[in-house]
């Protein structure tokens, strides 16, 4: 058995309060869905603006694989700028429940009843594929959802789909509802919110009893708590119900990372699959078990989902982890200098600290008695802002004995201030800033600020913090200060004399 996958990233995806894409926007996000195998890609709502239907009908045109659709309600007009986008299909929505019927239709259930069937005549007399949709099903009188989808598959409608439109269905519940359902003629599709947190198990339980098809968004964005998420249900299909979808599984990480940088929808980093912490380790215990055989604590590869396995240095870490990392900065210690090193780490961790790879050099070099290797010095640092001035930094640094001086403006001074040492770095490495957070530690405007930065480099990321009152000079410390480890290890890796 193989389930279908409508992705509604585009369009339900695109309703999540805060984001709207551009045509472009929507359809480099098209094309890579197609290109992981999506069966069928509803694009856009066609009625919402002219910009919608222009990037509908840029999706249209591209000659993808997967099935180009449009929402559209039970209403002419919706269906004729479908039409005018050329979509292959439209999934066509219509309310069923009372509460929708009475309060936000204001009509009667057989006017419903009346709207939606000339809505699927109309739109199958202009050759489009009708998705038969029921809004709100889940609370719905069930008799009346079945008259509507059994007639609207008697004027022709090619599948029907049922809508957990504000997230009501219990795992229990999704299978009775699905199962009754999927006695009728066409393929059925499961179309679930997340408004208690279940629409992935609601979803599962959908196919289970016997949809053929599934909505799903990627990270599960949309109205309000979202719909349910791509990778969750495509990853728990193959994993643990051995039920196939074309959708190729290694993407999935890539394809989550791109829709949150054109969204601006961030991920959590404890979401299933794709978030930064699905599989990071830092307990003691859970690494120790993971060095051994990562099963242990990885149900899956990482590999799998295009994803990396993490390691990452905190509080809770055991001596097996130090021991890996230490070995990373190929370091040799005897078991008291271990223990030391140990011991100052959860001391830092004790204090609220995140530790970062910056602090465990620092912390092991003085354990070590090594005097710490600096590639990287801070000469002069000039940063002018206010409100008639583009914010501007000038930056001289000392890299590898040379002086650099480098200038840039930016948003802000801290901007500007990054972009002009980065500018200096470019002379020996292509460092490029992944995160960068800022705390104030303490309350009032002359608080301690803690700034925490990942640097990159190749495939190379680590992290370094600094804590000052100046959020500026807590920042260029951070980021020399990760430079500094980076380039350590590109000068020790690379062979490069230092
Ligand atoms: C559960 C879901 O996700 S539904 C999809 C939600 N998506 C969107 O809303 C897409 C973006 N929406 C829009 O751009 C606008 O709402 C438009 C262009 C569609 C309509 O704008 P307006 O004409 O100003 O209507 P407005 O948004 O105020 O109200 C929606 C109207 O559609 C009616 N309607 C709602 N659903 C349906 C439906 N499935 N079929 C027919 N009519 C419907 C409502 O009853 C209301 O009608 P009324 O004006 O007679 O009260
Ligand atoms: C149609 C739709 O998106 C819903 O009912 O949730």
């Amino acid at each position: 058995m193989k389930v279908k996958i409508l992705d509604t990233t585009l369009r339900d995806g695109e309703q999540t309060p805060g984001v709207s894409l551009t045509p472009e926007e929507k359809l480099r996000i098209a094309i890579k869905l197609d290109s992981i195998g999506v069966d069928i890609i509803e694009a856009g709502s066609a009625i919402t603006s002219a910009g919608e239907r222009d990037a509908i009908k840029k999706i249209a045109s591209e000659g993808l694989s997967a099935e180009i659709c449009s929402f559209a309600r039970a209403l002419k007009q919706d269906i004729d700028s479908a039409i005018e986008c050329d979509v292959d299909s439209i999934h066509l929505v219509i309310p069923t429940s009372d509460i929708h019927i009475q309060y936000k239709m204001r009509k009667t259930k057989n006017e419903i009843l009346e709207q939606a069937i000339e809505s699927v005549e109309y739109a199958l007399e202009h050759g489009l594929v009708v998705e038969l949709s029921a809004e709100d099903a889940t609370r719905s009188d069930f008799n009346f959802l079945k008259k509507i989808f059994t007639e609207g598959i008697n004027a022709g409608a090619q599948r029907i789909c049922a809508c957990d439109t504000v997230g009501v269905l219990t795992p229990e519940r999704a299978y009775d509802f699905y199962k009754k359902l999927s006695k009728l003629d066409v393929p059925l599709a499961a179309h679930c919110h997340n408004d208690f947190g279940l629409a992935t198990a609601n979803s599962l339980s959908a196919i289970r009893a016997g949809a053929n098809e599934v909505h799903v968004t990627v990270n599960g964005i949309g109205e309000r708590a979202g719909n349910a998420a791509l990778e969750e249900v495509v990853v728990a299909l193959h994993s643990l119900y051995n039920i196939k979808t074309n959708i190729k599984i290694n993407e999935l990480y890539e394809t989550s990372k791109m829709v949150a940088r054109l969204t601006g929808m961030y991920l959590q980093p404890n979401k299933a699959i794709v978030g930064e912490n699905a599989f990071a380790h830092e307990s003691g215990i859970h690494a120790n078990g993971v060095i051994k055989k990562a099963e242990t604590y990885e149900p899956i590869t990482p590999e799998m989902v295009g994803h990396k396995r993490r390691f990452v240095l905190g509080k809770h870490i055991g001596r097996s982890l130090l021991k890996k990392h230490l070995e990373r900065l190929k370091v040799k210690v005897n078991d008291k200098q271990l223990n030391e090193i140990f011991q100052r780490i959860k001391e830092l961790g004790d204090k609220g600290k995140c530790v970062t790879d910056a602090d465990l050099q620092a912390i092991t070099e003085d354990v070590l008695g090594i005097p710490s290797k600096k590639i990287v010095e801070v000469q002069e640092v000039t940063v002018v802002s206010g409100n008639k001035v583009t914010p501007t930094a000038s930056v001289k640094l000392k890299i590898n004995g040379k002086e650099i001086l480098e200038s840039s403006t930016g948003v802000g001074p801290v901007d500007a201030a990054i972009k002009a040492m980065k500018k200096c770095l470019d002379y020996f490495a292509d460092i490029s800033l992944e995160e960068y957070h800022v705390d104030a530690i303490t309350g009032g405007t002359d608080a301690l600020i803690d700034v925490m930065v990942k640097l990159k480099y190749k495939d190379k990321i680590i992290s370094a913090r600094s804590t000052q009152p100046d959020i500026v000079m807590a920042s260029v410390d951070a980021f020399v200060s990760g430079a500094n480890r980076l380039l350590l290890e590109v000068y020790e890796n690379e062979n490069i004399r230092a």
